[in-house]
């Protein structure tokens, strides 16, 4: 069952999120806007280890929230680590898509 919810970029059906999220980072990834988080990455001077630390960062996070039998720090720290993951697929020409074309040859 999908559900709607309200964020800061607009109201989107959780099943569409994904693809909501990927589309905003493109948008970062080709206007660049002073003040966003995600065009930092795409611009920080350490170049794609700035993602890349962040995703090592992020897995960590979550593997601790897991140890700690913290759901709700899990599930945080996981959005992070997708919201991450998502970004390094953009800075790589890579598409949302294309991670779900992988997950659905696997099924
Ligand atoms: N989903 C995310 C998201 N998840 C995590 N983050 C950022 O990732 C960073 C995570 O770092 P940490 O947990 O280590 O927190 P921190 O202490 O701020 O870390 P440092 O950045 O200082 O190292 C934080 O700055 C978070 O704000 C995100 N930033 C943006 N998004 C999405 O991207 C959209 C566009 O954001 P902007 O690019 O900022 O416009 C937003 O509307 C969101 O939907």
């Amino acid at each position: 069952m999908s559900r709607e919810r309200s964020g800061e970029s607009g109201t989107v059906e959780d099943d569409e999120v994904l693809d909501a999220l990927f589309a905003t980072i493109e948008d970062r990834k080709e206007r660049l806007p002073e003040g966003s988080y995600t065009a930092s990455l795409f611009t920080h001077e350490k170049g794609e280890n700035a993602v890349l630390e962040k995703i090592g960062e992020e897995a960590t996070e979550t593997i601790l929230a897991a140890k700690d039998d913290d759901t709700e720090e899990l599930t945080a720290e996981a959005a992070d680590l997708v919201y991450h993951l998502l970004v390094l697929f953009a800075q790589n020409d890579l598409d949302v898509a294309d991670l779900r074309a992988e997950l659905r040859d696997r099924f």
